[in-house]
Formats: structure tokens, sequence, C-alpha cells
């Protein structure tokens, strides 16, 4: 039988540890993720010296990823304290050095933190990725289920960081699913792996987007990228590397094979990047590219149409200015909404703005997460972002990073301003 992906668990032995290492050297496999489950939640260390000793210089150095939780790096590392994201950085780079390719570092457990935050490492750029903290008794194997879920993935062909991303989300709605569940008399009770199953379709939008993705929503522009001499491609790789976090193709003027060859660019490198891509417009481009959804405003294709163009697997956006538009786009089953011009704007003609007065009943009258555009930059992110309404979850920009010279340092500095303004927000 041909494996794709061997996953460890707990490991009781030194011996085991041996047996392991030796057969992975016999029959090399594509990919090798060790949880190494070493702490109990109650925090007992489960696993002696020897055992610790096997990790670092058996398993450790054959290993595509890794995935300590905090108390697990803390032992690794010979028990230096970690207590905050910064710290957990430093972890993974420490961990980094005993060999695996990957480091996740999980934040599950750390102090003070309003997020479930881990940190990613690759050996050369450091992800945080955030996640709501589910309040819940039913945390019970979590670890073990995100290890599971990253291997599953990579067995479909998933990259390494888009792989580390489906698990989050998965294990976050999970958590938030099985909320109130109550199995068996322990501190901790488990959850829900079934969820998706049980629960038609809601969870299908649930699962189809993350919302968090949509915190810097980077939209395409063909003449401002041409204007500064650059590729759609390389625009979207440079706002990725400076924190995008989901893309939009907003080529307007673009020829049908010129966009679709851009689309087909751009999504390799998104899945590299395991960040979404959605086409403005366009049904028949994100159908022949296989891109991850579409965007479509209230006089393109109705979104129930591209719903079903689509089918049920692919992120719909729809832009409404008001609240019926927005009932209308959660009926139809879209996936989230754009609202704007919260600001004027020169890069839509004609564009009605409707303000942060107008973005606020949008959102409240909203079953969907909204990201805000129009005219949104540095200078006024932190406005829209303090709105005060939950599902706000990010802002969509164009100008502010594709009508400038340097792509990546315009997306780091608008990234940089939107997690201190949704860190206030908390
Ligand atoms: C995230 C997001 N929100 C709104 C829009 C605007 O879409 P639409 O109203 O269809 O206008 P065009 O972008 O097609 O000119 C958007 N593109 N993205
Ligand atoms: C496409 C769109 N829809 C509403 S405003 C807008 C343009 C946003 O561009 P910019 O971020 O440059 O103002
Ligand atoms: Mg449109």
């Amino acid at each position: 039988m041909h494996v794709d992906v061997v996953k460890t668990g707990m490991l009781p032995s030194l011996g085991i540890v041996k047996v392991l290492h030796k057969s992975l050297r016999e029959y090399p496999v594509p990919a090798l993720v060790v949880d190494p489950v070493m702490v109990s939640t109650s925090g007992d260390v489960l696993a002696g010296p020897s055992i610790l000793a096997g990790f670092r210089n058996e398993l450790l150095p054959m290993a595509d990823l890794v995935t300590p939780n905090i108390k697990e790096a803390s032992v690794l590392l010979g028990g230096v304290q970690l207590e905050s994201v910064s710290d957990m950085r430093s972890a993974a780079k420490l961990i980094h050095d005993m060999g695996p390719r990957n480091v996740l570092v999980k934040g599950g457990h750390l102090p003070d933190s309003l997020d479930a935050i881990d940190v990613f490492f690759d050996g050369e750029s450091f992800h945080e990725l955030h996640s709501s903290r589910i309040k819940t008794r039913n945390t019970h194997g979590t670890g073990c289920t995100l290890a599971s879920c990253i291997a599953a993935e990579l067995a479909k062909g998933s990259s390494m960081l888009s792989a580390v991303k489906d698990a989050k989300h998965f294990i976050e709605t999970a958590l938030a699913y099985s909320r109130d569940i109550i199995i068996g008399k322990g501190a901790q009770g488990p959850f829900d792996h079934h969820f998706r199953l049980k629960n038609g379709q809601s969870s299908c939008r649930l699962d189809r987007l993350n919302p968090n993705d949509l915190l810097l929503y980077a939209v395409t522009d063909s003449g401002m990228n041409r204007k500064w001499g650059r590729s759609i491609a390389d625009a979207v790789k440079s706002s990725i590397e400076g924190g995008a976090t989901i893309i939009q193709l907003r080529e307007k003027d673009a020829e049908t094979r010129e966009f679709l060859e851009a689309a087909k660019a751009c999504l390799e490198i998104c899945r590299l990047h395991g960040v979404p891509l959605l086409i403005n417009d366009r049904i028949d481009v994100a159908l022949a590219c296989d891109a991850d959804g579409v965007h479509v405003g209230q006089s393109d294709m109705p979104a129930h149409v591209a719903r079903s163009l689509l089918g049920p697997e692919k992120i719909i956006g729809v832009s409404c200015k008001t609240p019926e538009q927005a009932q209308q786009a959660w009926i139809d089953g879209a996936d989230y909404i754009g609202s704007g011009g919260v600001y004027p704007t020169n890069t839509k003609e004609n564009n009605r703005t409707i303000g942060l007065d107008g973005l606020r009943t949008v959102c409240l009258a909203s079953k969907l997460p909204v990201v805000a555009i129009g005219g949104i930059g540095t200078s006024n992110v932190r406005a829209v972002m303090e709105i005060g309404v939950p599902n706000l979850k990010g802002v969509a920009v164009v100008s502010a990073l594709f009508d400038r010279e340097c792509v990546l340092t315009e997306t780091r500095k608008l990234h940089a301003v939107i997690m201190e303004a949704t860190s206030l927000v908390k």
C-alpha cells in the first residue's frame, strides 16, 4: 500500500521511538507529521528524559512538521517558560534548529490571550495563525485531531501552510459546534468530529470560508500594476508576503485568455501560501481555473445563480450597501458580504459612499461576515475596524496596496495597523 503521510501520536517508550525511526528510514514516506505528545492537559510530563532524547535526536530531524503545544515546546527546549507570542516565535526557531522542516507552536494554553494563536515557522518566515478561542469544556483531543487533520490535508495534496490553516479552521468550527455537548463526567469532554456530516448547509457555509481570512483582503487592479511595471502574479505574491489573507482578481480590462493565464499563475502562489483566491465578476474564469470562489455585485450574476454554477464548495461574496441586500445575500447562499464604499474612492466610478454609519447598518443586518471596502488605507483603517460590530472581519483594499511603488511594504504597513486596531477592539 502506498503511504502518503505518517503522523505520530503518543510514543510511550524509547524502544518504540527507535522502531519508528528505523522503519521510516527503511520505508521513507513523502511527509512525516510528529505530534510530540509529552505533556498531559493536567500538566503531567508523559515522556521521560530518554524519550525526549529520542524525539530530539531521531524523530525531529526526519519530521516535515512538528506540532508542540506551549508546554511541549517548553519541555523540548529544556524547560524554558513560554508566556507570549514572541516567546513562541523564539521557541519555533529553536525547535526548527533541531531539524524538522516546519514547526507549529500551538498557543491554545497561552495565558492572557483572547484568540487561540499558533505560530508557524518554515525556516524562513513566521505566520501567526489566529482563531477565536471557543469557551467550552469539550477540548479533549484537540491537539491529536489538529495533527491528524493536517496529515489528512497533506495526503490530499495541500501545501504545509494550507494544511495547517485548514486544520485549525476545522478545529475552531468543530469546537464551536460542540460547545454545549455533554459527554462523560470528566473536567474535559470530547468534541464532535462529525459535525460536517450533521449540520447540512450551515456548516458548509462555515467550512468554505474562514471569516478570519477576510482580515486583509487584497483586490487587484491590472491598470495599477501595469502602471508600476509588475505582473498580476508578482503583485499578488508581494501582497501575500506582506500579510494579505485573501485575494480577489479584479481585472476589468483584461482579455479573457490573459485573465485566465494570470488567474492560474496566482492560484499556484495562493495555494502555496494557503490563501484563498477569488475572481471578480467572472464565474467562467473561476470555473476554468478552479479558483476558490467569486465576488459578485448587485448588477453581476445573482449569487444564487453563481452558487448553482459553482457548486456547494466555492466561496461567494456579494457587494451590499443596504440591509435588504445583506439579507438577500444570505438567502442566496453567499459566504460573506463586501460593503462600501465606506470612503470616497477613485478606483470604482460613480460608486455611492455609505460611510461608517452605512457600514454599521449593513453589518448589523447581516448574518454573514462582512468586509469593508472603499477608500481604505493606513490613515483610516483603524476607524473602520473600531466600529464595534463583531461580524466586521476586515477590510478590502485596492489602491492603498496596488497603486503604490512597493506592494510588500504597503501591505506590511496596513497589516500592522490592522493588527494593532483589532487587538485594541478586543
Ligand atoms: C470585497 C469586495 N467588495 C465589494 C466589491 C465590489 O463589487 P461590485 O459591486 O461588483 O463592483 P466591481 O468590483 O465589480 O466593480 C468587490 N469587488 N470586492
Ligand atoms: C471595488 C469597489 N467597490 C466599492 S469601493 C471599490 C473600490 C475600492 O478601491 P480602493 O481601495 O482603491 O478605494
Ligand atoms: Mg462586479
